[in-house]
């Protein structure tokens, strides 16, 4: 087996942040997504962070003895570092010097599959990098000409050519990136014309959101369609995946599965990756899938509210799905609610058993000042009748109600409503099929010419 690197942690905790222990694990837990063992962590109290060194000089030299004592092979900071700072602290510390976005990165490259999402990656990577050529430059520089002197030193020649070489292949990676994009775009635009309703999963990275769109393939969709990746780790999906799913009464919708988020996303990242995450932008509704056994959840719905204003989606309806309620403390594993789990089949507060989950859900509502919300355990199947319920609230509210006779000679409408419309009875009569339906005001449109009974 490969032999896996030590690290040292290093963070600054700025004025009493009641987070910084759970950033703090959270980078441990991305330098293990990358294979790293964290050695030990080293943090310090700060009003700010040092523009120089990051901490304060003294204790960089403290890191620097320390690093040597415990035989640490590089020395990880839990924010992105500038430039100079990486400079200042790989001189001082003299090990490899990297910083949390450089993990979420490598995580973001090692986990890419598709081909628009390792673009995105290397884009983001190699604008990180550009500025951080400067480095290099100093150093080379030094070895060049020299300081001073009025003809470019060939170290800072270099430097122009390496940078404008990666400019380029920055412009090159865009270029093919559009293409792929403009793709997608056009079967966005499909669906816009189709008007089925789009409804994505967006949340904190690792809290459920692919569990919720595998379970409801199985409740919806059993064989008809591919399964998306769930897995317990940090970034287990990193593309768009789009599912349609067709509910008992023939309503149907898309489901969106995205990115997770995580608190310090690179922004970088975040510009790179806004072609995949713009479908989140043109949803009609969002489902925020929070890890309800979290300790940090507020945190990280927080986080996920403010990535969710940069990407410009936050006017869109949400509804909150508070979810791994079978792990969340105080919750019982009682039998009727592991009945309703295995057939989906539970009903909306239907029992006794349930009040203390309504009592928690307005709890929640009140405290965290927002208004639709579910409890539920994807993974338990617990609660997803009301998710549902609660989708088709938002994304159904303007269906029609109709009733159509539809003469024998027109077997087509018949069959254009088993497809795209709810039929709630129907009967056959000398003049034609009579069928009480729901359905869309786009496709009700189209069917009014054979409405029976006007403003039903
Ligand atoms: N106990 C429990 N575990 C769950 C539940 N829902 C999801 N999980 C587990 O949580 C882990 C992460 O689930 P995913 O569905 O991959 O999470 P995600 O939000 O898609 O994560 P990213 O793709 O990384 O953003 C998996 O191990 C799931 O089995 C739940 O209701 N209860
Ligand atoms: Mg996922």
């Amino acid at each position: 087996m490969e032999q896996r690197e030590k690290a040292l942690l290093i963070g600054a905790n700025l004025n009493d942040n009641e987070d910084f222990t759970n950033s703090m694990e959270e980078l441990r837990n991305l330098a293990e997504a990358c294979d790293i063992d964290t050695v030990s962590e080293v943090s310090q109290n700060l009003s700010r962070i040092n523009a120089q060194y990051y901490l304060g000089k003294g204790k960089i030299l403290e890191i620097s003895e320390l690093a040597k004592e415990i035989g640490v092979d590089l020395v990880i900071f839990n924010d992105e570092l500038s430039p100079s700072q990486v400079r200042n602290l790989e001189e001082t510390v003299e090990c490899r010097v990297i910083d949390r976005t450089v993990l979420i990165l490598d995580i973001f490259a090692q986990r890419a599959k598709t081909k628009e999402a390792q673009l995105q990656v290397e884009i983001a990577k190699l604008q990180y990098m550009l500025p951080r050529l400067i480095g290099s430059a100093e150093a080379l520089g030094r070895q060049g000409g020299g300081a001073g002197l009025k003809n470019k030193g060939s170290g800072e020649k270099k430097l122009e050519l390496d940078r404008r070489k990666l400019e380029d292949r920055i412009s090159a990676l865009n270029k093919e990136l559009e293409l792929l994009v403009s793709r997608r775009q056009n079967q966005r635009k499909w669906r816009k014309k189709n008007e089925i309703p789009v409804v994505a999963l967006v949340g904190y990275t690792n809290a459920g959101k692919s569990t919720i769109m595998n379970v409801m393939l199985d409740l919806y969709n059993p064989n008809a369609e591919k399964k998306v990746f769930e897995k317990d780790m940090l970034f287990a999906t990193l593309e768009t995946s789009v599912r349609n799913i067709t509910l008992p009464d023939n309503k149907n919708f898309l489901l969106t599965d995205t990115v997770g988020f995580i608190s310090k996303l690179p922004h970088h990242l975040v510009k790179a990756f806004r072609s995949t995450l713009e479908e989140v932008a043109e949803a009609d509704l969002l489902i925020h899938v929070i890890d309800y056994s979290n300790p940090n959840y507020k945190e990280q719905m927080k986080v996920t509210q403010e990535t969710l204003k940069e990407l410009g989606a936050d006017q869109i309806p949400v509804i909150y799905a508070f979810n791994k309620v079978d792990l969340a403390k105080g919750y019982q594993d009682n039998a009727d609610m592991d009945s309703m789990g295995r057939d989906g089949m539970d009903t909306d507060n239907a029992d006794g058993d349930n009040i203390d989950m309504v009592n928690t859900l307005l709890d929640l509502n009140r405290e965290l000042s927002i208004q639709d919300s579910v409890i539920i355990s994807a993974k338990k199947k617990i609660g997803m009748d009301g998710l549902i319920a609660a989708i088709k609230k938002h994304v159904f509210a303007d269906y029609v109600k109709l009733e159509l006779r539809i003469p024998y000679q027109n077997g087509n409408v018949v069959s254009y409503l088993n497809d795209h419309a709810s039929i709630l009875s129907s009967q056959y009569e000398n003049d034609g099929i009579w069928i009480v339906a729901e359905c869309k005001k786009t496709d009700y449109e189209k069917l009014k010419v054979y409405e029976a009974a006007p403003g039903l």
